[in-house]
């Protein structure tokens, strides 16, 4: 029998109709929505007399445009009116919505996983880009345009190009201070930001394996940023502890038994890619981007790029003017950088792991009187349990502002956002021009390098300030 990988079978499990030439038609498991792409789709259902085909498929939430300091005073028209329309449009297909308020809602991509709907082996489909975040649990997952949403919402289905396979393997050990966010940053930064188009990227290796769900997370999220389709990492032990006991997993012998199916999802010894990069945990420094792309990416001891260093003319005249736009020179060293503001959150990074890696650097530390810190758990129940054990306590204790859950400053749809010229440590994934506001300058990195800019008041070197207390960092990796 063919050996496969383990993105040949979720495809090959899903694919109702084929045929030569064509892309293949797949079925759905997981539909979930948000606002800003759900409205259009669902006036294309009631204009064509169409009813949601499967609502017990179909999940939504609330998160891009919600305010975070109160979530129910929505200032802004266009945030106020798509999410009146979600509700309505819940409402009359009869979905399930964590609306503002209820103890289910966050961000999509956090609340998938946490309530137990994203599961190994479904097809998870939703109108955003970073979907990739739930291939950490050997779902095929990716995101899809507004009339895609329409055709899943009408069909349960969706006709998809079979894409090419890419393993990246990444053995030995991350150093002290390198985390999941550091590992997806050196890849794109290493290999580019059009690196992953037309495939699917599998991490595997030993570093991916002595992952949490949370960090796994954070690696497949930002996939799409690497040009992928979508991350995926085989499921295990780590997955299926993750998963058990969640609100809409599979129960008792229902769960061993689902459990049992999964482990058969992952690659088979001997299975084929189409193309393979290996890398080793011990070149992975704590990272930080200085351009407008998450693949202008350095090391935090590193300085910026000079014009020269650039082998075409395109990538030259790209870094000429993102440093125009962060206002760096070359050969500026990252540490001189000083920011002014630090947000912590966003699909990427808001998870309890991440709260919990910041809160262990900042405690007993005070943020910096330069700096404006704040940090936007990912979902209700992230809020809940970082406060249930203190951490907002922590947190605010240091001067850090403690946010209700939702997108926030990643995007800056919403009332949070870096003003113009001003700079930013963020735990996102994108530093787009513009993206937390115009003219706001984006550095992306991980939570606890964010937390460490906010106490410092600029970037420094987290693996020469030491940070943990005790086995803090053990006790993290086994929680979920
Ligand atoms: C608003 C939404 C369509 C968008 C996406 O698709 O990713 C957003 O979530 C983002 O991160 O830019
Ligand atoms: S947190 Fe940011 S990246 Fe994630 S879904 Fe929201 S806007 Fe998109």
């Amino acid at each position: 029998m063919k050996r496969k990988t383990l993105f040949e079978k979720l495809w090959d499990r899903h694919v109702v109709v084929k045929e030569e030439g064509k892309p293949d038609l797949l079925y759905i498991d997981l539909h979930l929505i948000h606002e800003v792409t759900s409205p259009q789709a669902f006036e294309g259902l009631r204009t064509k007399g169409r009813k949601v085909r499967r609502p017990d498929l179909t999940f939504a939430t609330m998160d891009h445009n919600i305010p975070t300091v109160n979530p129910s005073v929505i200032k802004d028209e266009t945030a106020k009116n798509q999410i009146h329309a979600l509700e309505r449009n819940c409402t009359e297909f009869g979905i399930r919505l964590a609306d503002i308020g209820s103890e289910d809602q966050g961000i999509v991509h956090v609340i998938g996983p946490e309530l137990g709907l994203t599961l190994p082996g479904k097809t998870i489909v939703c109108g955003d880009s970073h979907t990739s975040t739930h291939g950490a649990f050997g779902a095929l997952a990716f995101g899809i345009g507004t009339s895609e949403v329409e055709h899943v919402m009408a069909s349960q289905t969706l006709w998809q190009q079979k894409p090419k396979t890419l393993n990246i393997r990444i053995d030995g050990e991350l150093g002290d201070g390198v985390t999941a966010k550091d590992v997806i940053l050196y890849i794109i930064g290493k290999h580019g930001i059009r690196f992953g188009t037309g495939y699917v990227i599998e991490y595997t290796g030993s570093v991916i394996r002595n992952l949490s769900m949370d960090e796994r997370m954070t690696i497949c999220n930002m996939s799409i940023e690497a040009g992928a389709r979508a991350g995926l990492i085989a499921p295990d032990e780590t997955t299926f502890s993750y998963i058990k006991g969640r609100k809409f997993a599979p129960k008792g012998a229902e769960f061993e038994k689902a459990a049992a199916e999964w482990k058969q999802f992952a690659s088979d010894e001997g299975a084929v890619y189409d193309h393979t990069v290996e890398i080793k945990g011990g070149e992975i420094a704590p990272m930080v981007t200085w351009g407008t792309n998450p693949g202008m990416t350095l090391p935090v001891d590193g300085s910026i790029p000079v014009p020269e260093s650039f082998q075409t003319k395109e990538s030259r005249r790209e870094a000429e003017r993102a440093y125009l736009y962060m206002g760096l020179e070359p050969g500026q060293t990252i540490d001189s950088l000083e920011v002014q503001h630090v947000f912590i959150g966003s699909c990427t990074n808001s998870r309890i792991h991440d709260l919990r890696e910041a809160a262990a650097y900042v405690s007993g530390k005070k943020v910096a009187p330069s700096v404006r810190a704040m940090i936007v758990p990912g979902s209700d129940a992230v809020k809940r349990k970082a406060e249930e054990e203190g951490l907002h306590d922590l947190f605010t204790a240091a001067g850090f502002e403690w946010r209700h859950s939702g997108c926030s400053m990643c995007l800056s749809m919403n009332d949070d956002a870096v003003p113009d010229g001003e700079r930013c440590a963020s735990t996102s994934n994108r530093n787009f021009e513009g993206r937390q506001g115009k003219g706001a300058r984006t550095h992306l990195v991980s939570p606890v390098m964010a937390a460490a800019a906010a106490i410092h008041g600029r970037f420094v070197d987290i693996r020469k300030s030491p940070y943990r207390e005790g086995d803090r960092h053990a006790e993290t990796i086994s929680a979920p």
